[in-house]
């Protein structure tokens, strides 16, 4: 990828879903301006902007748009369903449509308006230990850990532990220790999923690369499959995560995950910030 030095007073836009929040950079027209070093930058909360992730949209040829994705510690992801349904907002309301594509690592995602909602469809889970991708071939159904977890890539890898009572769990104690067991060789994001009912989750999410976030969209999705993979839920459920509500389907072109976006400001970058970084 064609990279530049941004531009002076580099505009921006900070958004959230569900409280997963996002620096927004829209570099269409020109090269990308994010490189690891100016994510992690800004991604500082005290002397920078601060973000769970952020994406950077660019032209694309395939979609309306592409988009790429970066976590607070200046790490690459490769999936972000949440993020991808604000910035899907942006652009449904910006073209006028009700359906908009978006290139991202992981294809092309359809994002659609819902009316107070967005729906993204983050594609057909990866079940195959070297798609999540593992260290080597195990049943990702029940992974060789404490917990027996669910892997389940959604374009980014997740483990997903169903537990009986999420309250109990050391969600930081537990997710830091699995994001960077060997059996991951990219690292993971982890989920702590306790079922209320056929049609319902609650989930705790630990993001690899940002650490608890109150929403994991990609997470979310993988929690869905996991549970739907068990024979613990249907299909379809609504899931409480720390930010509010999802509502997850999977279905036979994709799973499906609606719920609401929050555009927050449009700020620009004071010059000097730039320049240090
Ligand atoms: N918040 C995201 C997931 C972000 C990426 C993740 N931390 C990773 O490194 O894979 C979402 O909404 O999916």
């Amino acid at each position: 990828m064609q990279q530049q030095t941004p531009p002076p007073n580099l505009p921006f836009l900070k958004m959230h879903g569900l409280g997963n929040d996002f620096v927004i950079i829209d570099s269409r027209g020109r090269d990308a301006v994010v490189t690891p070093d100016l994510a992690k930058a800004i991604g500082d909360r005290h002397c920078g902007v601060g973000f769970d992730q952020l994406a950077e949209i660019r032209s694309s040829e395939a979609a309306d748009i592409d988009l790429d994705f970066w976590n607070s510690d200046g790490s690459r992801a490769g999936a972000c369903g949440n993020a991808t349904r604000c910035v899907g907002r942006l652009m449904l309301d910006e073209l006028g449509r009700d359906e908009v594509t978006i290139r991202t690592e992981r294809g092309i995602l359809i994002a659609r308006d819902m009316g107070d909602e967005v729906s993204v469809n983050m594609g057909h889970p990866q079940l195959m230990w070297d798609e999540v991708p593992l260290s080597h071939p195990v049943d990702t159904e029940f992974l060789p850990l404490e917990g027996e977890p669910v892997a389940v890539g959604m374009g980014n890898p997740h483990a997903v532990f169903f537990v009986e009572d999420i309250k109990a769990v050391d969600v930081p104690g537990w997710g830091r220790k699995v994001e960077f067991d060997p059996l991951f060789p990219q690292r993971t994001n982890v989920e702590f999923a306790e079922i209320r009912s056929r049609d319902e989750i609650r989930m705790r999410v630990w993001e690899r690369g940002t650490g608890i976030t109150l929403a994991c969209g990609s997470g979310a999705c993988a929690t869905a499959v996991a549970a739907s993979l068990r024979g613990l839920t249907d299909k379809k459920v609504r899931m409480e995560v720390d930010g509010g509500w999802l509502t997850l389907e999977w279905r036979d072109d994709g799973v499906w995950m609606t719920g609401p976006t929050q555009l927050v400001f449009k700020a620009e970058f004071d010059t000097s910030f730039l320049e240090r970084v």
